[in-house]
């Protein structure tokens, strides 16, 4: 039988948790306040962020928007992050992404204090994680790394294949599955033989940008099977970078799209904002 991950349940349980933990953190005097940055009207960013906003309510965290036109410029959005870094009441500053092609993504995520970056993007709290210390970790892969523990999925020793090589996802997911003992490769638009190399996993993971693009050919039976990917099709409906309904009956588990990862990525983001307070 194969097992539905439920990423909707569990980023609702890990955020019941923080919760209580915010509760103890305002009765002692602290308002854990996170800075949200969107520049344009994305229509998918302008959901991501009000979904970050409304689980920030729920918890018990101050949000402030900051809703910036689409031609600001790199400079402004600079300052911005230049004033809230010096601001001792923000505890967290996120910039969604993708920001608008004149903006330098890479200098603006940089420019974040690393000891306010709730995304885990900066070059500091990346270089942490390949070094094995302490420090903010990028939300997707640790939201998937969450459900693995709380869904008692073995990672050890497994052979864990990642599809795609962002910076965001699939480098820390990497790092994060070799934390784990994992024997982890990685795969990109250049492998040879994709089908070849994933039907090894036992654990694989999706990061593409391609609607349905993996199906049963692709599969081990038995392999866990994470997506990552979010897209509409052709019908206006929500699915991932997996065929679901054709991997799902060879999979042991599987996460859905929408109701798995996503939702723990911003999950994961509110463990990083109170971590960011501590
Ligand atoms: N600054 C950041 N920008 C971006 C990140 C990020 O982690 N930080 N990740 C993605 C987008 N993203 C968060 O910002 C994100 C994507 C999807 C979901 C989610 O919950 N998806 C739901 C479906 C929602 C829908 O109706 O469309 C699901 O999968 O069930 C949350 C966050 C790129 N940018």
């Amino acid at each position: 039988m194969t097992v539905i991950i439920d990423g909707k349940k569990t980023s609702s349980e890990i955020k019941d948790e923080l919760k209580e933990k915010v509760a103890k953190l305002n009765k002692q005097g602290t308002q854990i306040t996170l800075a949200v940055i969107q520049v344009g009207n994305d229509p998918a960013s302008t959901v991501y962020v009000g979904n970050k906003k409304k689980a920030c309510e729920y918890i018990g965290i101050k949000s402030l928007a900051h809703e910036l036109p689409e031609n600001t410029s790199q400079e402004e959005l600079l300052q911005l992050v230049g004033k809230l870094n010096q601001d001792p009441t923000v505890h967290g500053i996120l910039v969604q992404l993708p920001l608008p092609k004149h903006i330098d993504e890479d200098l603006v995520i940089r420019t974040i204090a690393a000891e306010k970056d709730v995304d885990g993007f900066h070059p500091e709290s990346v270089g942490k994680l390949s070094i094995g210390q302490k420090g903010f970790l990028s939300c997707t892969p640790a939201g998937i790394i969450q459900l693995f523990k709380r869904y008692d999925i073995p990672m050890e020793g497994k052979e864990c294949v990642i599809v795609g090589r962002s910076n965001i996802v699939g480098k820390p997911m990497a790092l994060l599955m070799l934390r784990e003992n994992a024997t982890v490769t990685i795969c990109h638009s250049r492998t040879k033989d994709l089908a070849e190399v994933t039907k090894r996993a036992d654990i694989l993971i999706v990061a593409i940008g391609k609607p349905r693009f993996i199906t049963k050919d692709f599969v081990k039976e038995g392999a866990v099977v994470i997506d990552v990917g979010i897209h509409r099709d052709e019908n206006n409906k929500l699915c991932g970078d997996v065929d679901y309904e054709d991997v799902f009956p060879i999979a042991s588990a599987i996460t859905p799209v929408p109701g798995g990862v996503g939702p723990m990525t911003i999950a994961m983001l509110m463990n990083n904002c109170v971590e960011a307070a501590l």
